[in-house]
């Protein structure tokens, strides 16, 4: 049987190592049973966000909750949470089915068929040991153990960058079609957007230690407007709303607007002489985090 997946949450958070804030302030909710894409830039807290829901550590300040309690505090709660993390949690010079048989015998919810076929799609030999895996294989390794462990909160910290095309969607068909049958939380965190942004229902981004937008993915993907056509016509319309980004090409300009409009709005451009069209996720969240502003 499926256990009730687990809900998540940080209030007010601050993480600081020495100096340095790696969280500032983080505050968001998880839901439970959705696949959650956590985005952010090079050193913008995923990591961190996602070793607290994993009690690898605790927060400076602020609150962390997983399935209602703090984690830390809670063996049960602790042992529903699987964070896979590019290391790998693996026994590393023992042969693979070593490792298995850890799993199978700490993970409650260990499903060994599953883990059967997965290292089959990825072509992973269970009498070698990780250490003589490829760099690949080890992270595709670490996706079978994240999959087939069916924690009621599963989370995948950027693991499947090291794996080639074919086999990164074949582990995104495996989180869909398992997902499907065991519903559970997922949180994926990412900052290659186009490829796993399918998975998403919710996305949460966060920047230089803060959360900036988290809502669902159709929400968030129909903020990003773009307007293109005559610098007056475009520039009437821009300074009513946020803009993100600028271009500007002889007498035509291009911006990015943080705002949905809705048909009618649209209409109402289009009559004005300016084509109008959806920005998709990651150019949102390109311009949403970028250090200058326009
Ligand atoms: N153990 C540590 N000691 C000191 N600073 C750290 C430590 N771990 C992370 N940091 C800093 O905290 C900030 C957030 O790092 P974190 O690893 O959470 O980011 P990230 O979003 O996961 O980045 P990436 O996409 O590059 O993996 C960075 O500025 C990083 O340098």
């Amino acid at each position: 049987m499926t256990p009730a997946p687990f809900g998540a949450e940080l209030r007010d958070v601050v993480v600081r190592y020495g100096d340095e804030q790696a969280l500032d302030g983080a505050d968001v909710a998880f839901r439970p049973g959705i696949i959650t894409g956590l985005i952010g830039r090079n050193g913008a807290g995923k990591t961190t966000l996602l070793s607290l829901l994993a009690s690898l550590r605790r927060p400076t300040s602020g609150t962390v909750r997983v399935d209602g309690v703090d984690p830390f505090e809670d063996p049960l709660v602790m042992a529903g949470v699987h964070l896979v993390r590019e290391s790998g949690d693996v026994i590393g010079d023992e042969p693979v089915r070593r490792t298995l048989r850890y799993y199978a015998a700490t993970r409650p919810n260990w499903s060994t068929d599953l883990a059967a076929e997965l290292l089959d799609v990825f072509a992973i030999v269970t009498k070698k040991s990780p250490n003589s895996l490829s760099r690949g294989q080890r992270s595709a390794l670490g996706a079978v153990l994240g999959l087939a462990s069916r924690a009621p909160l599963t989370i995948f910290d950027e693991v499947y960058l090291s794996m080639d095309a074919p086999s990164r969607y074949a582990f995104y068909d495996a989180v869909l079609a398992d997902y499907a049958e065991h519903p559970r939380t997922i949180i994926i965190s990412s900052h290659l957007i186009e490829e796993v942004e399918r998975l998403f229902e919710d996305v949460v981004i966060i920047d230089r230690g803060r959360v900036l937008v988290a809502d669902s993915a159709d929400a968030i993907r129909a903020r990003g407007t773009g307007l293109t056509g005559p610098a007056d016509a475009v520039e009437a319309i821009a300074r009513e709303h946020t803009v993100l980004a600028r271009q500007r090409l002889g007498g035509v300009v291009r911006v990015t607007l943080d705002v949905a409009l809705d048909d009618d709005a649209r209409r109402a451009v289009r009559a004005a002489g300016v084509e109008v069209d959806s920005v998709g996720l990651q150019d949102l969240f390109v311009h949403l985090t970028r250090k200058e502003t326009p």
